[in-house]
């Protein structure tokens, strides 16, 4: 199924305390934000990246992409002060494809088996994101008391790439900025506007890498997958 994805890269990494932007950090030498770059560089289905950065940064960007020889056009777009609206910039760029991806910068282990079947989940229902099933007990608390133990069974964390109908996200978001809502996921503005959103059971070595010791584990992950790698050859 053929589709266009938007990446967005324009945030500030303030919970990683590098003091630029996250994606710029190198796992094994190479920078995260390479590693996202190069799954839907190699997808043949993915028809168009967009990837929304903060201009200040175009020329580190641009340097990446040479440097690492990412063929495939990737569309620079400004970003904006928050997620949402770095996806929304995204979305004026997108050139026609039925289906558009949205896909976090700092997720740089996605595999392509995930996106197909997303894909596929949001041809047929319109919307549809990765998630995987909550493994810690979750408690609501209000300064540090316990209110109450929230059931466990049907929570999801939830994950990107989230895949969506293009009328469908355009109208969520146009919807969202008429409202003043921000949302941290572009799945949470379609559900406002009443449209069915599907789970697709995601990998819980999807990270987003956000604090310091995302990047420990990444660099396990990224051990495990050339390790099944070398084993497949
Ligand atoms: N204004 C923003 C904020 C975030 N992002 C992107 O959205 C993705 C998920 O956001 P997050 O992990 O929160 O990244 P940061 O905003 O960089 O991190 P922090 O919240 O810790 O500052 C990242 O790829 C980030 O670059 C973006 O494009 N525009
Ligand atoms: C979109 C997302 O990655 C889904 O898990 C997440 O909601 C981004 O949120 P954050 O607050 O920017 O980490």
């Amino acid at each position: 199924m053929l589709y266009e994805v938007i990446i967005p890269a324009a945030g500030q990494g303030k919970r990683m305390k590098a003091g630029r932007n996250k994606l710029f950090i190198e796992i094994s030498n190479v920078p995260i934000i390479v590693y996202t770059l190069r799954i839907f560089e190699a997808d043949p289905n993915c028809r168009g990246i967009i990837l929304t950065i903060n201009p200040e940064e175009k020329p580190i960007f641009q340097s990446i992409i040479d440097t690492y020889q990412l063929g495939k056009e990737i569309k620079l777009v400004p970003g904006g002060q928050e997620r949402q609206q770095s996806v929304r910039n995204g979305l004026h760029n997108v050139s026609g494809t039925e289906l558009v991806l949205v896909h976090d910068g700092a997720r740089p282990f996605i595999e392509r088996a995930l996106i197909a079947d997303l894909t596929e989940a949001a041809y047929e229902h319109g919307s549809a994101i990765p998630a995987v099933p909550v493994k810690d007990t979750i408690k609501k608390a209000t300064n540090n008391t316990v209110e109450e133990t929230v059931e466990r069974s049907s929570l999801w964390a939830v994950q990107t790439p989230q895949a969506f109908r293009f009328s469908i996200l355009k109208r969520a978001h146009e919807e969202a900025e008429k409202e003043g809502y921000l949302g941290t996921d572009d799945a949470s503005l379609v559900e406002i506007i009443g449209e069915k959103v599907v789970i697709v059971e995601g990998d819980y070595d999807n990270i987003k890498i956000t604090t310091q010791e995302d990047l420990y584990f990444a660099e396990a992950i990224l051990l495990k997958n050339k390790r099944q790698q070398r084993e497949k050859e």
